[in-house]
């Protein structure tokens, strides 16, 4: 299989099979601090095993090499993993569903996504997602996800043959 990737604009509707969009863009707030703030409530779910702890980090990532082969993706069984980019770029997302929960991936489910500069993402527990894809280099995203014990990443490496490309415009 060799195919090149549309890269869909990011929506909360289109990603909803993979997790939560973290824009305000569209969204319903409420007024808080006495008026001073609007409150985008609820945004994304944080998700956790009984032995995770959330915690916050921050990723300072290299572009890559475009046209991109996705030769993998990887995952996270224990929790849940979001980036909010912390210097308003854009950057893209690949993934792929969560599936029967085995260690393979139906490459015809696999979609790639542009976030704009003002919209973050949050991938539900065992979503499949290629790492993080920085369109800057050295752009940094806020990271919310889970630590604890036991193996929180797995990795799926498509067969030679399945050849799933990423150009840019
Ligand atoms: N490994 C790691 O912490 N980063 C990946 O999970 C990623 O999605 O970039
Ligand atoms: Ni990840």
């Amino acid at each position: 299989m060799i195919k090149t990737l549309k890269i869909e604009p990011l929506t909360k509707e289109a990603f909803a099979p993979f997790g939560d969009v973290i824009e305000s863009e569209g969204r319903d707030h409420f007024m808080i601090n006495n008026g001073s703030t609007q409150r985008y409530h609820n945004l994304g779910e944080v998700q956790l095993d009984e032995q995770g702890q959330g915690i916050i980090s921050i990723f300072r990532a290299k572009t890559l090499e475009y046209p991109l082969q996705v030769k993998m993706l990887e995952r996270h069984p224990f929790g849940s993993q979001s980036f909010i980019p912390l210097f308003g770029h854009e950057f893209l997302l690949v993934v792929a569903p969560v599936g029967d929960g085995s260690l393979n991936i139906d490459p015809s489910t696999v979609r790639a996504f542009r976030a704009n500069a003002r919209q973050g993402v949050n991938y539900h527990r065992g979503v499949w997602h290629h790492p993080i894809m920085a369109l800057r280099d050295d752009d940094e995203f806020l990271v919310v996800d889970r630590t604890g014990p036991g193996n929180n990443c797995d990795e799926f490496f498509f067969d030679e043959s399945i050849q799933l490309s990423v150009e840019l415009d």
